[in-house]
């Protein structure tokens, strides 16, 4: 890395990044400084790291092919350090980034991510759409026949029943029964999920507010309780509507940073809006 490192920071309802630019390629980040630059206290903090990177330079094969589709591919990880295939409110953010340095100018445009590319829309300069491509259930004939396929052991609670699904990465969501006050979950530790998913697990807690209304909380992977999970709280809607059945296409979803929209859209897509805002920029000698 280069001595001093231009950084912006920014976050989508609460959700919050460390943006690096790298317009031409040439810098390498390594799970260790993606981890201090995230770091809150020894660090600039934030719940993931984004490298603004061209396409055209990846070393990723999978991300190197979507090249003529997408300028700018968002190199993600968590604050762990570790790679993520996907963050629904990352690319949001990363959008109005693109969008405020003039590296994209249009009202519409395709970002390059590790689950595929995924075209943002700017509904208004600060509420930024992204269609998240196709969602599947990680078991669909166990949650078919069963309603759920996963148990989660939260501390002081029964085991809560779950559903898988995959977002372009993986989310477990946890029906909460009536009598579980949702705001007094304790979400310090990782929850346990069994069977444990191979490649870990992002876990929402959900509580239904109504037709097309849910509230949730998260423990996201490789980070811990955020405020926010964007590919959660899509996760989180459809997962709803598989237990309660068609509440129409679009649903409120309450985080505790604030409110997205999630709308199911035409061949299995579906669509997060939400605010995103860019806060600070700065230099780092954090290197
Ligand atoms: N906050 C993100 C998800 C970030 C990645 C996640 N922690 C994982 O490891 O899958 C979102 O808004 O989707």
């Amino acid at each position: 890395m280069a001595d001093q490192l231009a950084f912006t920071k920014g976050h989508g309802t609460e959700n919050d990044f460390v943006l690096v630019p790298d317009l031409e390629g040439t810098t390498e980040m390594t799970a260790e400084h993606a981890a201090l630059l995230a770091d809150r206290r020894a660090g600039i903090g934030g719940d993931g790291v984004i490298r603004v990177v061209p396409t055209a330079t990846s070393t990723e094969p999978d991300v190197l092919a979507q090249t003529s589709q997408a300028r700018w591919f968002m190199d993600y990880r968590n604050a762990d350090g570790s790679v993520a295939e996907m963050c629904g409110n990352g690319t949001r953010v990363f959008a109005a980034y693109l969008r405020r340095e003039g590296l994209e100018t249009a009202d519409e445009f395709a970002i390059a991510t590790r689950a595929g590319t995924k075209i943002v829309r700017f509904e208004t300069p600060e509420l930024i759409a992204v269609n998240l491509g196709p969602w599947r259930l990680a078991q669909p004939h166990i949650a078919d026949a069963e309603g759920f396929d996963a148990l989660v052991h939260l501390p002081g609670q029964e085991p809560l029943s779950a559903l898988s699904l995959d977002l372009g990465n993986p989310h477990t969501v946890v029906a909460l029964p009536e009598q579980v006050d949702l705001d007094a979950l304790d979400l310090h530790l990782p929850p346990m999920v069994n069977p444990q998913p191979e490649h870990g697990t992002n876990v929402e807690l959900v509580r239904p507010l109504g037709a097309g209304h849910i509230r949730m909380r998260v423990h996201e992977r490789g980070v811990g309780e955020t405020q926010s999970c964007g590919t959660g709280a899509a996760a989180a809607a459809l997962a709803t509507r598989f237990w309660a059945g068609d509440q129409g296409d679009t649903w409120t979803v309450d985080v505790p940073g604030g409110r997205l929209r999630v709308r199911a859209l035409a061949g299995n897509e579906v669509e997060l809006a939400g605010p995103a805002r860019l806060v600070a920029d700065g230099v780092t000698s954090l290197v």
